[in-house]
C-alpha cells in the first residue's frame, strides 16, 4: 500500500529538499505538496517530476496562517484520502528579522560563542502583526494553523491497526525564555519566531500524550542553519555567499551549520524511516553536518515541562473553540 505523505511549505527550501529526498528513499509514496501559492507549488511539482518522472505527486492549496483556508484544505484532504501516514508540519515564517549586531560582536568574544552560532540566541528580533483571524501572524502560521490541520484530520491520522507520524520543523532557536503561557501568541515581545518554535515543541509533547494510544506520534526536528528564503530575509543572499568560506570553517566547531536544504532535511528523512513507537517524545532530532561534510542525526533532550505542555494544549483548545464559533457565525451571516 502506498504511504500518503503531506508536506506543508513544500515549494521551497527544506520542504522541497525533503520531498526530493523522500522520493529517492521510497518510490512507493503519494506525496501531497501543501502550499499557499499555486504557481510556486506547480513549479515545485515540475522540478520533482523532472528528477523522479514516475512519482505520484498532488497539490493542495492551503495558507496555514489562515483558519478558513486550513478548514477548506482539510475538507479537500478528507475527500481525497481515507488515511494519512505522515504530515510534515514544515511551513514557517520569520517576518522582518533584525540582527542585533551589538549582541553578535559581544558574543564573538564570549565563552558562549559556539552556542550563539548554533542557536542564534538573543541575536534576532522580529516584527509581528495581527492577521484577519485576530491572531499574531507568526503564531498562526508556525503553530496554530498546523494544530487546526491536525485536529481536523484526526480521523485520517488515528486509524485502527496503523500508526501515523507528525514531524515538525522546529529550530535550535526555540527558547524557553521567549515563551510565556500568559502571552503564548507573543503579542508583547520581539522574539515571536523563537516563541513559536518553543510552542511547537510543547505542542508536540502534548500531542504525544493525547494521541499515542490511538497510534499517532509526533516528533520535532531542527534542520540547523540552512540557506533558504528564510535566511535570505535575515541577510541578503550575496552576503551569505561572500561569507561562505567562514561558514565552512565554523562547521568544524559546530555541527549545526548544515547550510544546504539537502543536509537540513537529514533528520526529517531519518524520522520517516523510524518506527515511531521507538522515538523519544522529549527529544529534538537535529540534522548535523560535520566539518568534513558528513550528515548525521543527533537527538537532544528538550527543556520542556509536561504541565506547561498540557496547559498550553488546553489554551489551544480554548482558542480553537472561540475561533470556530466566529467562523460559524460568519458562515451563517453569508447564508
Ligand atoms: N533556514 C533555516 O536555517 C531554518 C529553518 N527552519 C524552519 O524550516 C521551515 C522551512 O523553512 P525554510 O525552508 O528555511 O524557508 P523557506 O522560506 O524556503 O520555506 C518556507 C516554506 O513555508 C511556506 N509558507 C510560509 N508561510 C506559509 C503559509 N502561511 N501557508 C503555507 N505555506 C507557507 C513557504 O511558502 P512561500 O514560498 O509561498 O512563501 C515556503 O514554502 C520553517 O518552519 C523554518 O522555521 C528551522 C531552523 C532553521
Ligand atoms: C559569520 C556569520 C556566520 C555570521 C552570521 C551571524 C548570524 C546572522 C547567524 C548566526 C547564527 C544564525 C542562526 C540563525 C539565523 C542567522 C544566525 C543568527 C537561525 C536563527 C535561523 C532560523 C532558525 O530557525 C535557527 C537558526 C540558528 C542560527
Amino acid at each position: 500500500m502506498k504511504r500518503i505523505v503531506l508536506v506543508t511549505g513544500a515549494n521551497s527550501g527544506i520542504g522541497l529538499a525533503l520531498c526530493e529526498r523522500l522520493l529517492t528513499t521510497d518510490s512507493e509514496i503519494h506525496l501531497c505538496l501543501a502550499c499557499r501559492n499555486t504557481q510556486r507549488a506547480m513549479a515545485a511539482r515540475s522540478a520533482l517530476l523532472h528528477s523522479h518522472p514516475e512519482a505520484d505527486i498532488s497539490l493542495l492549496k492551503v495558507d496555514v496562517g489562515d483558519m478558513n483556508s486550513v478548514l477548506e484544505a482539510a475538507k479537500e484532504i478528507k475527500k481525497r484520502y481515507s488515511r494519512l501516514d505522515y504530515i510534515y508540519l514544515n511551513a514557517g515564517i520569520m517576518p522582518n528579522p533584525q540582527l542585533n549586531l551589538k549582541v553578535f560582536v559581544k558574543g564573538l568574544f564570549s565563552r558562549k560563542v559556539v552556542r550563539m552560532f548554533a542557536t542564534g540566541e538573543g541575536l534576532l528580533t522580529q516584527e509581528d502583526h495581527v492577521n484577519a483571524n485576530g491572531l499574531q501572524k507568526v503564531f498562526a502560521t508556525n503553530v496554530f494553523g498546523h494544530f487546526i490541520l491536525i485536529k481536523e484530520l484526526e480521523p485520517l491520522l488515528c486509524c485502527p491497526s496503523m500508526t501515523s507520524q507528525l514531524i515538525w520543523t522546529s529550530s535550535s532557536n526555540a527558547h524557553k525564555s521567549a515563551f510565556s503561557l500568559d502571552d503564548y501568541q507573543h503579542s508583547q515581545g520581539i522574539e515571536s519566531y523563537s516563541s513559536s518554535k518553543y510552542a511547537s515543541d510543547l505542542l508536540s509533547l502534548a500531542l504525544n500524550r493525547q494521541f499515542n494510544r490511538r497510534g499517532l506520534y509526533s516528533s520535532v526536528t531542527c534542520p540547523g542553519l540552512v540557506m533558504t528564503n528564510l535566511t535570505y530575509g535575515i541577510l541578503p543572499s550575496f552576503f551569505w555567499t561572500l561569507i561562505m568560506p567562514i561558514m565552512f570553517l565554523i562547521r568544524f566547531f559546530t555541527n549545526s551549520f548544515t547550510l544546504t536544504p539537502y543536509n537540513g532535511a537529514e533528520a526529517l528523512v531519518w524520522l520517516y524511516k523510524q518506527n515511531p513507537e521507538s522515538l523519544d517524545p522529549r527529544a529534538k532530532y537535529h540534522s548535523c553536518t560535520s566539518g568534513l561534510g558528513n550528515n548525521y542525526v543527533n537527538p537532544k533532550k528538550m527543556d520542556l515541562r509536561e504541565d506547561t505542555a498540557e496547559a498550553f494544549y488546553k489554551q489551544l483548545l480554548e482558542l480553537e473553540h472561540k475561533l470556530r464559533q466566529k467562523v460559524g457565525v460568519a458562515e451563517e451571516a453569508i447564508k
